[in-house]
This record gives C-alpha cells, structure tokens and sequence, in this order.
C-alpha cells in the first residue's frame, strides 16, 4: 500500500510539471504549483521509506517462518531418510536456501504488484497525452520484453546449481570435521580443503552465470526505455512541428516515459528474483517430501517415567526379517527369540550379524520388512513412538556426547532429573571423582562431541545418561567396551542391580561382559544361532563355544 502511495505520487509529478510549464508559458505565477510539487515529492520519498521498512520486516518474518518449518521437519525425519542426505546438505537448506526466500517473497511479490499497478497507470496516462506516441513506446517494449522472457528460465537453473554448490561445501566440510583428527593423522588436510574449495568454485560458477544473465535481463529495461525515447523524440518532434501535439505534452510523454522506467526495471527486478527464489523453493520444498516420524510431542521434553508405570518391559521378536532398503540383503532373516521382563540378555556374534540391528527395530529406527516386534506384548508398530522411546534407555555404539556441558548431557533424555538423580547416576557410574576434577563441575563444556572427555568417561556418561530416564528396558549396544578393567567391573554390578528392575538388553563383543547374563542370544548372518546361558552354550553351541575359547573366557570363567 505504501508503495503504491508513493507511486501515485510520483505518477502526479508530470501532470504538475505540464501544468507549471503551461503557466509559465502563460506568464502565471508559478508558486504554488512549486508548493505543492515539493510537498509530493516529500510525502511521497517519506510514505515509500516507510514501506520499505515494513516490507524487509516481512521477509525477515517470511525467512523465519519458512526456517521453523524446515527445522520441524529435518528433526523429524527418519532414519532412513536422514542416512540418504549427507546432514551438510540439509543444513544448508536450512541457512542459506531459506535466506534467498527473502526478496521472491515479498521484494518480488511487491514489486511486481507495484510495477504492474504503475506501469499501467503510466500507460493509462501516456494513452490520454497521445495515442500514437504510445503505440510507439509499446511497439520497443514488447520487443525487448521478448528477449528478456528467454533469459529469466537461465537465471533459475543457474541460482538452483549455485545453491546445490553451497550444500556441497558444508557437505564437504561436514566430512572434514567429523573426522577431523583422522584428517589430520592422515595428512589429508590438502585434499579436504581442496574438496571444499572445488565446491566453492562450482558455486562460484553458477553464480557468476546467474549474476551474467541478471545483469542482461536488468540492462535490457534501461535499454527498452531509451530506446522508446529516441522513437519518441523523432516522432513526437514531427507531430509538434507538424503542430499536430504541443510541445508541452511531448514534454510530459517524455516525462512519462522516464517514469515508466522505474515500474518496467521493479517488473524485471521481480521476474528475475522470482527465478532465484524458485530455485531455492524447491530445495526446500524436497524437505517438505521427505519422510518423517509421527509427531512424539516436544521432542525436549519427553514424558518421564512416573512410579505408577508398569515394571520392566518384555521384548519379543516373532520371524522378523529386515533389510534397511529394498534392493539391500536382508540383515534379519526369520529372527525369533523372547525376553521376558527382569533380568540381563546379552547378544554376541561375530561383526556384521545384526545385533545393533535388534535395538533399531525395537526403537522403532526403522520398520521390519516381514514378522513382528512386541514390547510388552504390544506390536511396536501399535505403541505410540513418545510412549515406546520414553520406556527405553538406549546407549548407542559409539556412545554419544553432545556438544555442551556435562549436566546438559547427564539431563538430556531426562529433562526433570533432580540434583540427587544426578548424584546417584554418577555414584554408579563412577563419574564423581571425574565431577570433583572439572574445573566448573557439572557445568563444564565437554567440547564438540564430548572431545573433552576420553572414551571411558563418554561411554560412562552415556550409560548415566540413559540410567537417569529409569527405562523400563535398558539397551546397552556396545556401552562398555571402552572401560578399564575396574570400571568395567564396577558397572557390571550396577547394570546386575539395575536389571533386576529392569530389562536390560545388551550388545557385547568382550565376552567378559556377558558371561553372567541370564540369557545370551547367538546371533550369526542375520539368524538367531542359539539361545541359552553362558554355562550352556559353552557345551551345546559350537559358535559360541569358539568365540569364548578365542577370547580366553572358558578358563576365566
Ligand atoms: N543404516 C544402515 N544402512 C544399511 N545397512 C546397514 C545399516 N546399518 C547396518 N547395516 C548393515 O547391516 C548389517 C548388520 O549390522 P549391525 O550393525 O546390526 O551388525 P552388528 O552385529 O551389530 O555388528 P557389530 O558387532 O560390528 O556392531 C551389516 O552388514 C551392516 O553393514
């Protein structure tokens, strides 16, 4: 609105200027004309600043909006979907695509409404000064419009090459730094900033071929309009000597003409950020399509166990095969076994077998392709994934700790854990001492990925982590392989406690943790082997019998 104010008032000014010649040439005053002409022309640069702030507040507003939108959405993703894109890439969907939505949804949008309204106007005005004179300008219009609509399309496919170049870079550099002390030994440094920077340029690329084509899109308005002057001088200047129109009115059609300027480059403007924002429309547009999980409420918050909530879950897999994609080899084929609640079942098996595999279906990571899993008699596919997740703790296999301080990371699947929760969690982990060494206790920074920490204290933070959410069915992939000896010992004992209030399901390649499980499920290729205790398996299993002899666990035992 406040644009097209201040158009209107820009669109007075020629009408004043024939007016205030007109009276000179009658040998008026011309003082008030003069007056008034001021006051338009401040009240109309005023109302224009004014919307053009109201205007960047929206698209700042438009660009937050679509942000909240894709974040919503990329945490939500699953599994499957979120291993398909490199996280880089998604990432950059979420800064820097967004970012161009600012000037197609709203810049554009206005100046395209504002241009048009104006340009019309003008042209309304040009018609009621001298037909043939705008027939003239329309005729050079047209024809360099022509040759700008076959550039806009270029503009479009060089913007949305460009932003798949960024996602490149921070795909790139999300490589480097994940792995950045592996690049560092491997003296990759070189290569990784190479990889970036060949990124880099392709991004360069593109956008100096979009920037090409927007400058020749946005010359050819200034083109079209003095062009359209040159046609109108030479034509106009023989309908005036032919006194056919007086001088005063191919003055304001020139006027007019200079005006139009203005509206046809707001036309062009807006069809040239149309193209970019396209572009970046439908990267974020992909997000929007790909899968997500059903809504588990705020995912900061999860419903924390109460005492009323029933004991330890029971866990059943009945003929479940798996394979994480079609066109994958099944990972689980016909797998069977049942875990009544209480008590501790260790899966081993040689590397690749599909232990972790068994904790991700029953998380419900992913979904099995053939047979059923039930916790507690349920089929998981029928428990909400809020109830589900929340009456598990999961200590994924390589343990991790987020960026922030020790408390955030102790608290994090447990947002409502009191000060003597924590305290307990770390008495039997055997956090304490390391607490008591920190320099600002609970509060101090663990460092990106906890790389403040040694392996031993991630994983004991991890386990004191999923201790503090009081599951009702612990799954424990991997989560002492890093412990010392008497670590390792002293958190056998808690997880014995802790299991007799709890399921606890866990992986384990050191035998040494397993050998007191009440059950043990050998697992080989995707296939239950046998189920049984250490003491049975030992005679009756013939795999199992090996993997004890190889890790020196029958004479230890
Ligand atoms: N996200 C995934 N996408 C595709 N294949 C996968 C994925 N995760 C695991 N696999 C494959 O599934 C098989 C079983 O993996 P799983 O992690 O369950 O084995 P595991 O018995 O836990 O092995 P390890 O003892 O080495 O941890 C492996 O062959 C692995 O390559």
């Amino acid at each position: 609105m406040c644009a097209l104010v201040g158009a209107a008032g820009a669109l007075l000014q020629p009408l004043a200027t024939k007016a205030l010649v007109d009276r000179m040439a009658s040998g008026g005053t011309i003082t008030g004309i003069l007056i008034g002409l001021t006051v338009l022309v401040v009240m109309g640069t005023a109302v224009e600043a004014f919307g053009a702030y109201v205007l960047e507040r929206t698209a700042e507003s438009v660009v937050l909006a679509a942000r909240r939108t894709v974040v919503g959405r990329l945490l939500r993703l699953r599994i499957a979907e979120f291993e398909r894109i490199p996280p880089g890439d998604l990432m950059s969907r979420v800064t820097s695509d967004t970012t161009l939505l600012r000037a197609v949804s709203t810049q554009a949008v206005v100046s395209a409404a504002t241009g048009a309204v104006a340009f019309v106007a003008a042209i309304v005005m040009m018609a009621f000064l001298d037909a043939v004179l705008l027939g003239v300008t329309l005729g050079v219009v047209v024809l360099v419009g022509g040759a700008v609509a076959l550039v806009m399309p270029r503009i479009a496919r060089a913007t949305e090459r460009s932003q798949r170049a960024v996602g490149e870079i921070s795909v790139a550099l999300e490589r480097a730094f994940g792995a950045f002390r592996t690049v560092k030994a491997s003296g990759a440094e070189g290569r990784e900033t190479a990889r970036v920077e060949a990124a880099a340029r392709r991004a360069w690329r593109h956008g100096v071929k979009s920037a090409k084509w927007e400058a020749a899109a946005g010359s050819a308005d200034e083109l079209a309009v003095q062009l359209a002057f040159l046609a109108v001088l030479a034509v106009g200047g023989a309908r005036v000597a032919s006194g056919e129109i007086p001088v005063s009115t191919l003055i304001a059609f020139l006027l007019y003409l200079f005006y139009l300027m203005e509206p046809v480059s707001r036309l062009v403007d807006a069809a040239s950020s149309y193209q970019e924002g396209s572009a970046a429309i439908s990267r974020i547009a992909a997000v929007e399509r790909l899968a997500t999980e059903p809504v588990i409420g705020r995912q900061d918050t999860p419903p924390r166990q109460e005492a009323a909530v029933p004991g330890p879950a029971s866990v059943r897999f009945e003929d479940v095969s798996f394979r994480y994609r079609p066109g994958l080899p099944y990972v689980h084929h016909q797998v069977s076994f049942d875990v009544p609640g209480t008590g501790t079942t260790a899966f081993v098996g040689p590397s690749g077998a599909g232990k972790s595999t068994v904790f991700a279906l029953i998380e419900r990571f992913h979904e099995v392709t053939g047979g059923r899993v039930l916790v507690d008699g349920k089929d998981v596919q029928d428990w909400s994934l809020a109830e589900l997740r929340s009456a598990i703790g999961y200590v994924e296999q390589d343990a991790p700790v987020l960026a922030g301080t020790l408390r955030e990371n102790l608290v994090f699947a447990a947002p409502g854990a009191t000060d003597d929760d924590i305290r307990d969690a770390l008495a039997r982990t055997k956090l304490d001492a390391l607490v008591e060494r920190l320099p600002h206790g609970l509060d101090t920074p663990v460092g990106h990925r906890g790389s403040k920490l040694s392996g031993g204290e991630r994983q004991r933070v991890a386990i004191a982590r999923a201790l503090l959410r009081r599951p009702r069915l612990l799954l424990l992939d991997e989560a002492t392989s890093q412990l010392d000896a008497v670590n390792e010992l002293a958190l056998r004992d808690v997880l014995t406690e802790v299991a007799r209030e709890t399921t606890v399901l866990v992986v384990a390649h050191r035998l040494s943790t397993v050998t007191g499980a009440d059950r043990i499920v050998v697992m080989d290729a995707g296939r239950v082997h046998a189920i049984g205790t250490h003491e049975e398996l030992v005679d009756e299993d013939p795999l199992y019998a090996q993997l004890a002899a190889t890790q020196l666990l029958t004479p230890a035992r």
